[in-house]
């Protein structure tokens, strides 16, 4: 893997000098702030030192990529009756959109649209307070990357809170078909939070690695899910982890990844490695940009994408 650090050197002053770098999320003011210029990638391998360049040790807003940290939190707590909760389809819909909760019963067609995350939320929340749920996601993930310097950004939440009426519209929508349980609100409190966490690209690498592995995370050693289930996961990301845009990111970069309003992207390359970009400005479906120009670069490279 030594040779990776050229390659991402030379990734980083390539998008570095692109001059259309996407627009940077401006539904909060929190994360409108951010510059467009920041860039950053880091690859974990499966063995030996995360390799970085750019910014990588600068923390950012995860946002969406949290709903897969949920999505394993909840498949732990509940197994496979998650999927009595939310589909497994990709939706070709905007990640917020609304749509199709009326012709399917309130039931969201995956766990990575906003309607299908705070589906698994609200299982995740199971019969506890909203705090103590909070407290266990910032736990668990954690415990994956194996880092417990990683908080959520409280002004990121509250923004969050402050103009969520679309997904408080989302989560009023299913609770009347029976799909959240819980009190809307407490669900979304908890839902926001998951969203503000902020870990750098190193931390995220390292954080996915047990999806790179067969479900065994290789920095601690311990098992986080069973070999089938990493796997599920996996095919799960690739279909639905870029929503509309999913088909667009497996035809260009090849690997099962989960985008963040945040520009962060992470990318399984699945028994070798776990590479996590951040690049803020978005594309039209609010993936990130020039994140999923540099991943295009990297697997151009590499030859890393899981269709040869
Ligand atoms: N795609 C995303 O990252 C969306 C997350 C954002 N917090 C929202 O709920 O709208």
């Amino acid at each position: 893997m030594d040779s990776l650090k050229p390659l991402l050197d030379e990734i980083v002053a390539d998008l570095r000098a692109r001059t259309d770098k996407g627009r940077v999320a401006d539904y909060i003011p929190q994360l409108a702030k951010v510059s467009a210029d920041k860039f950053a990638i880091a690859v974990a391998p499966l063995s030996g030192p995360v390799v970085t360049a750019g910014d990588a040790d600068e923390p950012f807003s995860i946002q969406s990529i949290s709903k897969l940290f949920t999505l394993t939190l909840a498949l732990g707590q509940i197994g496979d009756r998650v999927w009595d909760r939310v589909g497994r389809e990709p939706s070709g819909n905007a990640f917020n959109s609304i749509v199709q909760l009326e012709h399917e019963q309130g039931r969201p067609r995956n766990p990575f649209v906003n309607a299908g995350a705070i589906a698994v939320t609200d299982i995740i929340l199971g019969g506890h307070r909203p705090k103590e749920a909070i407290g266990e996601i910032l736990r668990f993930v954690r415990f994956l990357a194996n880092d417990d310097a990683i908080n959520i950004d409280r002004l990121v939440a509250q923004s969050e809170q402050a103009h969520g009426d679309r997904n408080m519209a989302l989560a009023h929508f299913m609770r009347s078909f029976g799909v959240i349980q819980h009190p809307p609100a407490e669900v979304l409190g908890v839902y926001f939070h998951q969203c503000a966490i902020a870990m750098n690209c190193r931390q995220l690498a390292q954080a996915g690695l047990f999806l790179a592995a067969n479900g065994r995370n290789p920095l601690t050693g311990f098992n986080v899910v069973s070999s089938p289930r990493a796997r599920r996961i996996n095919a799960l990301m690739m279909t639905c982890g870029h929503y509309d845009g999913a088909g667009d990111f497996a035809f260009r970069v090849g690997l099962p990844g989960k985008s963040g309003v945040g520009g962060g992207i992470l990318a399984i390359v699945p028994n070798r490695a776990v590479v996590a970009v951040w690049a803020p400005g978005l594309d039209a479906n609010g993936n990130s940009l020039l994140g999923t120009a540099a991943l295009e670069l990297l697997v151009q490279r590499t030859g890393w994408s899981v269709f040869g």
